[in-house]
C-alpha cells in the first residue's frame, strides 16, 4: 500500500545541511496498522511528511496504492492527495469554525453538494462519537474531543490511508487509550492502513500489527511487534522497551481498551548480568537464568507450575512483566532455576514443548 524507496532528505543549503532521511526504504501493507517509533530528532516527522509529499524528498520514490506520488504532476498529486488523510499532534483544527464546518471543510473545498457534505459529516460525527458536539468551537472541547475532530475530518474524503504524527503525544493517558481504540476500531471497520509515528512504545503495542524502530534517518530494526517487543535486537528498540516496561503503571483504563501499559513490573528486562549478581548460587545448573516468554491465552495457564512441579526444580523470579500486545496476552519472566543439572534441562525441554519460548541467559 506504502512503498518509500531509498528515500532521502536533506534540508538546508550545501554549506549547512543536515539528513534528515538517509536512503530509507520501508513497505506498509494495505490494512495494517504499521508503527515508526524513534528518539527525537531520528527521522519520524520527516518520514510522515514526505508520505504525502507536504515534505519533497530529496531523493527516492514515495509509492502509495501502487502510484508513484514523486513523478506525479500538482493536479494529479492533489487528485492522490485526497486518498491519504492525515492527523497531527496539535489538531491543527480551525479555531473559528465549528465542529462540523471543520469535518465538512474538505468536502466543501472539494465542490460536494451541501445534502451530501450534511450526511457525510453526520456519519463521521456518529463515526467518532460527537453527534452532541456539532455546533461547538475547537475551544469549547477537550484534547481528545479536538483529536477525534481531527480523525473525522481526516475521514472525510474516504481515504485508503490515515497518517498519524504523534497524534496522542499532547493528551493524557486515558484520553490517549480512547483515540487507540478509536483508531483501531477505523482500521476494522474501514479496513484503513494506519501509518503512525510515535516516541511511545505503549503506542505500538497497543494498536499496531508491524513496527519499524527509526534511528538517525534509517530503519535500524523491523517487523511483527510481538517479534520486536519480546526479543528486541538494537540497542535503540531495547532502550524503548526498557524504558516503557520501567514507566508501566497499573493505571486504570476503560473497558475494552487497549492494555498495554497495564500490569507490568521490574525495570530493564535485559540485563542478565546484574540479575545473575543479585542470586545467592550462581554455579552450574543451580541459579542459571533464563528468559521464559509466552504468548497468548497459555499466559495466564498453569503450564509453568506444572512443569516445575513435575520435575522438582525450583525457581525464583526476578524479573517479569504480563501485559498484551495489540489485545494478545503475554508474559516475559526472568527466572533463576534451582536444582540438578538434569532437573533444570528437563524443566527447560518440558517447558519448550508447551510453547514457551525459553532463552538461557547465564
Ligand atoms: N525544516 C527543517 N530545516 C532544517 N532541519 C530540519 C527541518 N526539519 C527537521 N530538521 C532536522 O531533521 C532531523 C530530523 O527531524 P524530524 O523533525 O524529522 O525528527 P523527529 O524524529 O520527528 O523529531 P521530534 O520527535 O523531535 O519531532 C533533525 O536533525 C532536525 O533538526
Amino acid at each position: 500500500m506504502i512503498e518509500l524507496k531509498n528515500l532521502t532528505k536533506i534540508y538546508g543549503s550545501k554549506s549547512k545541511s543536515t539528513t534528515a532521511l538517509s536512503g530509507l526504504n520501508l513497505t506498509v501493507d494495505k490494512g495494517e496498522v504499521f508503527g515508526v517509533i524513534g528518539h527525537s530528532g531520528a527521522g519520524k516527522s520527516t518520514l510522515i511528511r514526505c508520505i504525502n509529499l507536504l515534505e519533497r524528498p530529496t531523493g527516492g520514490e514515495v509509492w502509495v496504492g501502487g502510484r508513484n506520488l514523486t513523478a506525479l504532476g500538482k493536479r494529479e498529486l492533489q487528485r492522490e492527495r485526497r486518498r491519504i488523510g492525515m492527523i497531527f499532534q496539535h489538531f491543527n483544527l480551525l479555531s473559528s469554525a465549528t465542529v462540523y464546518d471543520n469535518i465538512a471543510f474538505p468536502l466543501r473545498l472539494a465542490g460536494t453538494d451541501k445534502a451530501k457534505v450534511k450526511s457525510k459529516v453526520e456519519e463521521l460525527l456518529n463515526l467518532v462519537g460527537l453527534e452532541a458536539h456539532s455546533g461547538k468551537y475547537p475551544a469549547q472541547l477537550s484534547g481528545g474531543q479536538k483529536q477525534r475532530v481531527g480523525i473525522a475530518r481526516a475521514l472525510a474524503s474516504d481515504p485508503d490511508v490515515l497518517l498519524c504524527d504523534e497524534a496522542t503525544s499532547a493528551l493524557d493517558p486515558q484520553t490517549t487509550d480512547s483515540i487507540l481504540k478509536l483508531l483501531l476500531d477505523i482500521n476494522r471497520k474501514l479496513g484503513l492502513t494506519i501509518l503512525l509515528i510515535t516516541h511511545e512504545m505503549h503506542v505500538i503495542q497497543s494498536i499496531c500489527d508491524r513496527v519499524a524502530v527509526i534511528h538517525e534517518g534509517g530503519i535500524v530494526e523491523q517487523g511483527p511487534v510481538a517479534e520486536v517487543f519480546l526479543k528486541p535486537k538494537h540497542a535503540v528498540t531495547k532502550d524503548f522497551i526498557s524504558r516503557d516496561v520501567a514507566g508501566a503503571s497499573g493505571s486504570s483504563v476503560e473497558e475494552g481498551l487497549p492494555k498495554a501499559r497495564v500490569s507490568s513490573f521490574s525495570g530493564s528486562p535485559d540485563q542478565p548480568e546484574s540479575l545473575v549478581a543479585k542470586l545467592p548460587h550462581a554455579d552450574g545448573a543451580d541459579g542459571a537464568v533464563y528468559r521464559i516468554t509466552c504468548l497468548g491465552e497459555n499466559t495466564y495457564g498453569t503450564a509453568l507450575s506444572e512443569v516445575v512441579l513435575s520435575t522438582g526444580v525450583h525457581f525464583a523470579i526476578l524479573q517479569g512483566t504480563v501485559s498484551t500486545i495489540k489485545e494478545v496476552p503475554y508474559s516475559q519472566l526472568t527466572v533463576s532455576f534451582t536444582g540438578t543439572r538434569e532437573a533444570v534441562e528437563l524443566a527447560v525441554s518440558k517447558l519448550r514443548e508447551r510453547e514457551f519460548d525459553v532463552e538461557v541467559l547465564s
